[in-house]
């Protein structure tokens, strides 16, 4: 049959792709695109060539494993080639059905012959490898490679806990039959747990954020695992928290003899390997549904990535029967899951206002199913998080949705970039308020400054408003303002104040008496203290005791509303960031309206004369520490002495007023008496602070 030449071009187009993705997934543990868009392309093929045989060429990406093994490791030929699986429909049932029936036909079973044996196991998303063990000690590990040439990796597999470098004889002693044979080849898959995976990648980024270079962060657990396993410093693979099961075998040589696959997988416990508990005997096709109905129902909880089941003829004999094709057993199917990652269109990029006022990116995506639900947005966390994944509108992008982590953008796909598509940048104000949004230096997010009005953080702020240590409001609680607010009933904090008690008995489980006392504590709070008010505002750093400090250092609440940067910094223990967050609050009008609304709703204080500040006893000193006292740590001492005043110094010089000497005390001591500085032991230094 001749092929057409579109046809042929396509197929020549597909093994292209191919190719260039599998380079990128095998070797260079750097995938550009999901598997689900990688297994749609290669099914293209496949339907191709058996469409048309002759297309079928020997090294297409059909007839062949994995990848060539990558330069720097020294090779390893696998005396037992490591296949792939033939992956089954991801269709509930039919995957199981249609394998049984083909197995069953391969053995000239016929309806109401018994069902076949079968194992079900879980199909883990990690790297295969294959241990060598030889008189019970590991002596080589390799990954698979293209099937007949793998990586040696054997220094970065030894740094795995549970891969046991020596066989467990304890069952041979106790006369069991599981003797360990002299060689043994076992296989199975290393794998990175999620939680371990996000703890990594978690580091990664702050590695990133505090510029160091030649960092990444991982797409997956899978790439991640692969590419530690992968490493040519075995420093760096042993950072890498790494897990393995074992699921088959390669060379056996000696030992006991088995029949079944799930004997051996007991005998493989047995020695030493982890074997998951979800590894069941399943007895035909029934079984096989029902397995993978029930892993499917729990994948998510699982704290690890599947991407399916496997299922494998349990009978060693009927396996050896049923053979090889190219690439795979005829006794074994991967039947698998709906995809953890897929391609799809950022369709925006909206910024979401949180309760407390974080600014949050948000991709908006044109629906796809991805990880068993249809995901609409995915969050991009922050402004450096798009900038260092490049995430613009328009982009195509993977998404990843695995276990009960919330959807996330992981990458881009470059190639298909929509030329001209603009950076993003972060709002300069609050899309909800208007109200300006600041990052403050050293943090990640940008946040709304207009706390007071912002209607996102409207209910937030009316509870932090009335809570006990600021206006102290009994009675108003979450429920309430919910309520309150949903209804429309209350839409700025000085709404409080314009409650009356029929509006109020209207509400929901809301009677007249406590409707009363509600009113009457409203009334209450209005004659209230300044800190107290400075505290309920919700200003950002300001907690109680700056409240506090900023009251007692300008007496009134105008001149902290009109102070400058500068002057804030003239308040104890008000540093730079503290400072800049109170200017902002205050420089934004909307902040000011309400608390202006608030006075003339009658609130209150008493209000002072800004403070002396009370010179400090220490103040203008120099304290050096030195040796281990008693009962205080060095940096107890340290905070005590500097918060009467004192400078603590490092070394001892003319200039030093005190010296505190603990037990080994060195040279400093020395110095102190050669100048004769006042020496001090730790109750000196008590008495000195008690004087203070
Ligand atoms: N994203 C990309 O660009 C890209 C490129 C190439 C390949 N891929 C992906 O790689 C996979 C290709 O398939 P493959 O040939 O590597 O085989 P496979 O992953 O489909 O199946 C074989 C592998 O399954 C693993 N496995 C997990 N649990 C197992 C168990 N219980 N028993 C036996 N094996 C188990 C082993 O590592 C084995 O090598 C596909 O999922 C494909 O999407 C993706
Ligand atoms: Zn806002």
């Amino acid at each position: 049959m001749s092929i057409p030449a579109p046809i042929q071009e396509r197929a020549d187009a597909l093994r292209e792709l191919l190719h260039h993705h599998a380079h990128q997934y095998y070797v260079l543990d750097a995938p550009a695109i999901p598997d689900a868009e990688y297994d749609k392309l290669f099914r293209e093929l496949q339907q191709l060539e058996e469409q048309y045989p002759a297309l079928r060429t020997p090294d297409s990406p059909t007839q062949r494993v994995g990848g060539k093994p990558l330069e720097g490791f020294a090779k390893v030929r696998h005396r037992v080639p490591m296949l792939s699986i033939r992956t089954e429909t991801d269709i509930e049932a039919t995957g199981a059905r249609n394998f049984d029936a083909r197995v069953r036909r391969e053995m000239g079973l016929k309806e109401g012959d018994p069902p076949v044996d079968y194992v079900a196991e879980l199909k883990f998303d990690g790297l295969a490898i294959s241990l060598r063990y030889e008189r019970g000690v590991l002596v080589q590990a390799a990954t698979r490679g293209d099937g007949e040439i793998g990586e040696d990796v054997t220094q970065n597999i030894r740094t795995i806990g549970q891969i046991p470098l020596t066989l467990s004889r304890a069952r041979e002693r106790a006369g069991g039959r599981a003797a360990v044979p002299p060689v043994l080849e076992v296989r199975g898959e290393v794998y990175m747990r999620r939680d371990d995976f996000e703890r990594l990648n978690e580091l990664q980024r702050e590695k990133i954020a505090r510029g160091a270079k030649n960092e990444k962060t991982f797409v997956n657990p899978r790439n991640a695992a692969a590419g530690a396993v992968r490493q040519l410093d075995p420093g760096i693979a042993r950072q890498r928290p790494l897990s393995f099961y074992a699921y088959g075998w390669g060379e056996i040589e000696g030992g006991p003899a088995f029949a079944t696959h799930y004997e051996v997988l007991q005998a493989l416990k047995a020695w030493g390997f982890p074997v998951s508990d979800r590894t069941v005997l399943a007895r035909g096709a029934d079984e096989l549904v029902a397995y993978h109905q029930a892993v499917g129902r729990d994948r998510d909880g699982l704290p690890f990535d599947i991407d399916g089941v496997v299922y494998k003829v349990d009978d060693l004999a009927l396996q050896k029967q049923l053979g090889f094709v190219t690439r795979e057993p005829r006794w074994a199917v991967a039947h698998k899951f709906p995809a953890q990652e897929q391609l799809t269109t950022v369709e925006s990029i909206d910024v979401y206002v949180g309760r407390t006022g974080k600014l949050t990116p948000v991709a908006r995506l044109v629906p796809v199913f991805v990880g068993g639900v249809t995901v609409t947005n995915a969050t991009l966390h922050n402004e450096d998080e798009v900038h260092r994944k490049d995430v613009r509108i328009g982009d195509t992008v993977i998404v990843r949705r695995a276990g009960d982590v919330i959807p996330e953008v992981v990458a881009v796909v470059p190639e298909r970039r929509v030329a001209g598509a603009p950076v993003f940048s972060m709002p300069a104000q609050c899309p909800v308020c208007g109200s300006a949004a600041v990052r403050e230096e050293g943090e990640a997010d940008h946040r709304c400054t207009g706390g007071l009005f912002c209607s996102a953080q409207r209910k937030h702020a009316i509870l932090h408003f009335a809570q006990r240590r600021a206006m102290d409001i009994e009675g108003l609680g979450e429920k309430l303002v919910d309520q309150l607010v949903e209804t429309g009933v209350i839409r700025v904090l000085p709404d409080l104040y314009r409650l009356g008690l029929q509006g109020l008995v209207a509400l929901e489980r809301m009677g007249e008496k406590s409707a009363q006392n509600l009113l009457a504590a409203l009334e209450q709070s209005k004659s209230t203290t300044l800190p107290r008010f400075l505290y309920g505002l919700g200003i950002r750093h300001v907690g109680e005791s700056t409240a506090r400090d900023l009251a007692r250092h300008f007496g009134r609440l105008d001149p902290i509303m009109d102070a400058g940067v500068e002057q804030l910094l003239q308040v104890p223990d008000v540093g730079p960031v503290v400072a800049e967050s109170i200017h902002a609050f205050f420089a934004q009008p909307h902040n000011r309206e309400v608390i202006e609304q608030l006075r003339a709703c009658g609130m209150h204080w008493e209000e002072g004369a800004p403070a002396v500040e009370a010179p400090r006893a220490l103040a203008g000193k120099t304290v050096v520490l030195t040796g281990t006292l008693p009962t205080l740590s060095r940096d107890e001492a340290k905070e005590m002495l500097e918060a009467a005043g004192a400078k603590v110094a490092g070394s001892v010089s003319k200039k030093t007023d005190f010296v505190v000497a603990g037990a080994e005390a060195g040279s400093k001591l020395d110095k102190a008496r050669e100048l004769g500085v006042t020496v001090l032991d730790e109750d000196g230094l008590r008495q000195l602070l008690a004087g203070a």
